[in-house]
């Protein structure tokens, strides 16, 4: 089954189509509050305005373009959205502060960074649901800054996917077709497809809450990408689910967005899940984005202090030639100072933990620098034997192993 989904002419656009309200907002796209308690009647609160508004929005009917005429010209350049110069300010508090970044058309990218860092504040305006304080977001070629959330051609899922409780799993993903008053016959078999898409059209008669938390959690995006959004923006959608689920849903994320060749923005704090789906990873801190590339251009090679230690990076230090570097425990020797090292310090083991096939060792040495510093190194735990605390020794690393930075992380 094909969907076609970049290429199909959106219904509609109604951004809150299959989306629960963005950061508990009370409304959703269709989709009723949290709590479930409001039902159908209830989808219209807030968003659900939008999501009507939607049926009428742009296109007026099923089928319809949704996206302005400029925009065929513009997915050409291969650029979904942009952020050019977007601040948000909330008082004296700077949110995003001049953010620039371009979103690859049919790529996930990911929005990653720690809490409060902007990401939820970035997708909302992206979304409609915020207007920058300064700055211009242009969606397919077209000045979206002021457009409303129903215009823009976007699906949106969020952590809280609510679904209607009272309606069948089919029914909830009809739910955004209905409101473009798509016709019986096309939407019957919209939502078949789209339903073996996230391969549960065999509970297309179940309700809501029979479903595990991640089928309701894949019906959260088949609503969501029924309407064909030309935009798909999920916020932190798998965070509800067990550590297990999670990762299975990334993988079928993954492969429903290179099955569909969606454009997808999707927001996450989780570095693993971000390195794993990811096209382009933005990384975000204090409202600005530290480093944008591919997961393995970014891990490679991360660009700061903060992006390598948000990715796991342990060792900061000044190295002979007095570059400010990093280097992964896994890469530091510890005893046999490899020749032609680029990194060789003298050493005292601090302590040691066997973790079965490795053993980790804590170090204190001094830097290129003077400084002292505090490494760990990873290495096979039969090498180990002899580093009890207190030993003196010496660690070293390869030249390919050392990862410049760009800051001398004092500011970190
Ligand atoms: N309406 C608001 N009024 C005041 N401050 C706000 C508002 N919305 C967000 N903020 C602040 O802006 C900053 C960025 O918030 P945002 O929700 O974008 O962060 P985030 O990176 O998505 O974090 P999280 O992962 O916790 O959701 C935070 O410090 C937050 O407290």
């Amino acid at each position: 089954m094909s969907p076609d989904l970049p290429t199909a002419r959106t219904t509609g656009g109604s951004a809150t189509s299959g989306g629960s309200a963005i950061s508990g907002e009370a409304g959703i796209s269709g989709g009723p509050a949290t709590s479930g308690q409001t039902g159908a009647s209830g989808g219209s609160a807030t968003s659900g305005g939008s999501a009507a508004s939607g049926a009428t929005g742009i296109s007026g009917e099923a089928g319809a373009p949704v996206v302005p005429a400029a925009a065929g010209a513009v997915a050409a350049s291969g650029i979904a959205a942009e952020f050019i110069g977007v601040t948000q300010r909330f008082g004296d508090f700077t949110a995003v502060d001049a953010i620039d970044l371009r979103i690859p058309e049919g790529k996930l990218t990911t929005l990653l960074g720690p809490s409060g860092c902007g990401k939820t504040t970035s997708l909302r305006m992206l979304a409609g649901y915020a207007q920058p304080t300064a700055g211009t977001i242009r969606i397919h070629g077209v000045d979206s800054t002021t457009l409303p959330p129903e215009k823009r051609g976007l699906g949106m899922v969020f952590q809280s996917y609510a679904l209607f409780p009272h309606l069948t799993v089919a029914e909830n993903v009809a739910y955004g077709l209905k409101l473009r008053r798509m016709g019986k016959a096309e939407m019957k078999q919209r939502v078949t497809e789209t339903l073996e898409l996230v391969g549960l059209a065999h509970l297309h008669a179940s309700k809501p809450k029979k479903l595990s938390g991640g089928q309701q959690q894949r019906v959260a995006l088949a609503r969501a990408i029924a309407i064909r959004p030309r935009l798909l923006l999920l916020d932190e959608p798998l965070s509800n689910l067990d550590a297990r689920l999670r990762v299975q849903m990334r993988t079928e994320l993954r492969r429903i967005q290179a099955e569909t060749g969606l454009t997808v923005v999707l927001v996450t704090h989780d570095q693993d899940e971000a390195l794993e789906m990811s096209d382009l990873m933005v990384l975000m801190r204090g409202g600005r984005i530290m480093q944008t590339g591919s997961p393995r251009e970014v891990f490679a090679r991360p660009a700061n202090r903060f992006v390598a230690d948000f990715l796991g990076y342990e060792n900061f230090l000044t190295d002979a030639s007095k570059t400010f570097v990093t280097v992964r425990p896994e890469h530091l020797s510890v005893g046999s100072r490899s020749a032609g090292a680029a990194l060789s310090l003298d050493a005292t083991v601090v302590s040691t933990a066997f973790r079965g096939v490795d053993l980790l060792v804590t170090l204190d040495a001094v830097d290129g620098a003077g400084q002292a510093v505090r490494l760990l190194a990873d290495v096979r735990a039969g090498d180990g034997a002899g580093l009890t605390p207190g030993t003196r020794t010496t660690v070293s690393a390869g030249a390919a192993h050392l990862v410049p930075l760009q800051d001398s992380g004092k500011d970190f």
